[in-house]
Parts: structure tokens; C-alpha cells; sequence
């Protein structure tokens, strides 16, 4: 039995149609990676398995069980945490006290300590005391990670996690993933920096217009240039 298991599932905005009979499925410990065009539908993926997006249906499984009908509530009660593109961490709030939001709200799973966090994420370790709104974004993005993590998620979904960083910032954030994952914990991550989601996961599903386009190992997707140009506009010249 898959951790996650998507079966065609179609999901809308009011009356726009905008996944079409997607299905993927996501191992215990494994990290997966979902690509594709800008539009493509990536986040309302992630919105469809969170229980966010205004109306979907398909067959849609963790661990066995149906979430498709259930609440946004207890499927993030099941272990299900997403961070979102736009990160969403508490502005007027300081690192800990969001960190502590996050422990005090968690429910379905036992918290991790906030202290491992520091330990993860040691830029926001000499941050502790600053508010979110004074944090650059690479280190809302750490926060936003360190907040989903400290809810000790099954699944954690990562939208778009290196959007607008710099370089320098990304490759932190590259660190910090790979250590997350060497602590097996099951990723999904959206990304548009391709190299970024290759480097990271272990297999990937590419979609064009909300639906299935391609999936396979990291390793076959790495000698299919074809894939990359057409799907990814990564042109041989980036996919170094
Ligand atoms: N709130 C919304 N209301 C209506 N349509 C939406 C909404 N959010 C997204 N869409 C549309 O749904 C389609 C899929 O968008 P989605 O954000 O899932 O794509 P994506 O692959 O995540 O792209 P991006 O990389 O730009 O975030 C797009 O055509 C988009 O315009």
C-alpha cells in the first residue's frame, strides 16, 4: 500500500476544470517530485490532497484510507502539512512564537521538540527573537519549513519552496532538504527550478494541463531531453 495514492482526480475553481483525471502515488520515505509549466496545475494538486481546492473528486488515499471527503482539518490531522508558495508565517510573531503556534496547534501527531528545529535550521537558530516580518525570504522559507516540520508531518508537501530566492539562498535550502529527507520524511515538492527538484527526489511526475504527461525515476527522466524541453522548458544548455 502507497502512503498517497491519487486516482483520477479532477479538481475546479467554480466552473474551470483545471485537473483532469490526475493519478500518482507517493512511497513511506520517498521524495517526490511534481513538475511542469507554470499553470500546469501543481499547486491545486497539492490544494486537492490538503482538501483546499474549492471542489474535487477522484479516489484519493492515505494509508490506505479515503481523505477525498474529509475535512481540511483532519486531513492535516492525518499528517498531512502543506507549505505553501507564499509561505503565509506570522508576521507580528517571532521565530519561536511561530514555531510555537505550530507545536500548540498540532494535533493527530506527536509535535517534534522546537529545539531540533534550531538544530536543522541553524539560520534560524540566531534568529529567535526576530519577528517574521523582519526575516529576508530565504528565512521565511525556513520558517515556513521548520513550521510544517515541527508538526511531525507523514507527508509534507513543499509548493514551490526556492520561488523568488537568490542562488546562494537556494543551495541553504537544498542543505536543509537533504537533511529532512535523510531523516525519512515523505516529501511531495512542486518546483520550477528543475535542477533543484531532480537533485532532491528519488522519482517525479510531470503534468501539462492538469493532466498526467509523464512519470518515472529521476535517473530516466535525467537522460530524456525530449521531456525536459517540452514539459519543463529546460533547454539543453540549463540541464547541467
Ligand atoms: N484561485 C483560482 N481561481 C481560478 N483559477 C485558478 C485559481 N488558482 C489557479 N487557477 C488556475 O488553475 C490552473 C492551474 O494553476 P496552478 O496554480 O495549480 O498551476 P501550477 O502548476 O502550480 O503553476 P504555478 O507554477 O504558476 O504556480 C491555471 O490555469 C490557473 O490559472
Amino acid at each position: 500500500m502507497s502512503l498517497l495514492e491519487l486516482s483520477d482526480v479532477n479538481a475546479y475553481y467554480g466552473n474551470s476544470h483545471v485537473v483532469f483525471d490526475l493519478s500518482l502515488s507517493v512511497e513511506e520515505n520517498e521524495v517526490v517530485a511534481l513538475l511542469g509549466r507554470n499553470g500546469a496545475g501543481k499547486t491545486t494538486t497539492l490544494r486537492a490532497i490538503t482538501g483546499t481546492v474549492p471542489r474535487r473528486h477522484g479516489t484519493i488515499a492515505f494509508r490506505g484510507d479515503s481523505i477525498v471527503d474529509q475535512s481540511v482539518d483532519r486531513i492535516s490531522n492525518r499528517g498531512i502539512k502543506l507549505v505553501p508558495e507564499e509561505r503565509r508565517i506570522f508576521p507580528t510573531l517571532t521565530v519561536v512564537e511561530n514555531l510555537s503556534v505550530a507545536r500548540d496547534s498540532c494535533s493527530g501527531t506527536e509535535p517534534r521538540p522546537i529545539e531540533e528545529m534550531f538544530d536543522i535550521f541553524p539560520v534560524l537558530d540566531e534568529l529567535r527573537e526576530n519577528r517574521g516580518r523582519n526575516l529576508s525570504g530565504g528565512e521565511q522559507q525556513m520558517l515556513a519549513v521548520a513550521r510544517a516540520l515541527v508538526q511531525n508531518p507523514d507527508l509534507l508537501l513543499l509548493d514551490e519552496p526556492t520561488e523568488g530566492l537568490a542562488p546562494v539562498i537556494v543551495e541553504d535550502l537544498r542543505e536543509v532538504l537533504e537533511d529532512i529527507v535523510s531523516r525519512d520524511v515523505t516529501v511531495l515538492i512542486t518546483e520550477q527550478n528543475v535542477e533543484f527538484a531532480l537533485d532532491l527526489s528519488e522519482r517525479a511526475y510531470i503534468i501539462e494541463s492538469g493532466e498526467n504527461a509523464w512519470d518515472g525515476s529521476i535517473e530516466d527522466l535525467r537522460q530524456r531531453e525530449d521531456l525536459l524541453e517540452e514539459y519543463l522548458s529546460v533547454g539543453e544548455a540549463s540541464a547541467d
